[in-house]
């Protein structure tokens, strides 16, 4: 699969001479899942809005799409990344949810009748299309995330960004956004980051990017990265629960395999109960 994200040597700071991001480099396959993982501060936010040409590099290359993200290519790099940000509240546009979901088709240009339709049909994929006519301020966050997703789905982007998008959310709206996301990813049509300091959350994604201190210092899938303790520890990081639950009995003499997955666990504890 062609990459569809490459970033060379890429640095930036807010004041000169305070370095924020520090020469990273890395390539995003076409349809892959990444989280980018990293503890407050390490830097996350700040890739997030240099990807999409909202701060400007201070040196280093990002290449979306085949195209290098200058001024000239800014607005044509735009169209193909949404992004999610934290704050549900900060979002809303519209006076309702269908106004909400129209306002970026609206400034495109989409004929009314497509726009209805699109409308419906990504509300429908988020599971909102009840809620329609309702004001966006009296729904729940996890709703109100759901309704961000739809409004950038309907303006069908290569790329969205999630930017600490469960972080405000309760642990219901967590599931919504997080079940949403797994959705998103077994269409395998988009492009997903996820901008997480939260471990299950990344647990999910194909690949982590692990970030310390502007630095990438850890790039592998989550069954290896997210195994290795001592090293998110060092980062502040917490261990998944199902690998420190699965750990702990492992270490009182029970037969148990390691394993991130809750699910995982649960069956293996179901089987060692079936058993006694
Ligand atoms: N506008 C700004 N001016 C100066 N420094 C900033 C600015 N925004 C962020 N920083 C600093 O840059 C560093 C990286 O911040 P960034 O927000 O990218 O981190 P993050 O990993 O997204 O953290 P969080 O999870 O807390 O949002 C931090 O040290 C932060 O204090």
């Amino acid at each position: 699969m062609e990459n569809i994200i490459k970033v060379e040597n890429l640095c930036f700071e807010y004041e000169p001479g305070l370095k924020t991001i520090h020469n990273i480099s890395f390539q995003i396959k076409k349809g892959e899942y990444v989280a980018i993982l990293g503890h407050n501060g390490s830097g996350k936010s700040t890739i997030a809005k240099l990807l999409i040409g909202l701060l400007e590099k201070k040196s280093g290359n990002i290449i979306i799409d085949h195209k290098e993200l200058n001024l000239e290519n800014l607005y044509k790099i735009r169209e193909k990344i949404g992004i999610v940000f934290q704050n549900p509240d900060n979002q809303f546009i519209g006076a309702t949810v269908r106004d909400d979901i129209a306002f970026g088709l609206e400034n495109i240009c989409i004929p009314r009748e497509k726009m209805d339709e699109l409308i419906e049909r990504y509300a429908k994929r988020v599971r909102m299309d009840q809620f329609l006519d309702h004001e966006p301020t009296k729904l729940s966050g996890g709703q109100k995330q759901r309704v961000a997703i739809a409004g950038i789905l309907a303006m069908s982007p290569s790329i969205i960004i999630l930017d600490e998008s469960t972080s405000m959310l309760d642990p219901r709206g967590r599931k919504e956004i997080n079940e949403l996301i797994r959705e998103l990813k077994e269409d395998k049509e988009m492009t997903i980051i996820s901008i997480t300091h939260d471990i299950e959350e990344a647990k999910n994604a194909d690949r982590i990017l692990l970030l310390n201190k502007g630095e990438i210092v850890g790039d592998d899938q989550p069954e290896t990265l997210l195994m290795n303790e001592k090293l998110l520890l060092d980062l502040h990081l917490d261990t998944p629960f199902a690998l420190k639950v699965s750990r702990k009995l492992k270490a009182q003499g029970i037969q148990i395999n390691e394993t991130l997955n809750v699910e995982e666990l649960e069956k293996q504890l179901c089987q060692l109960h079936a058993k006694i």
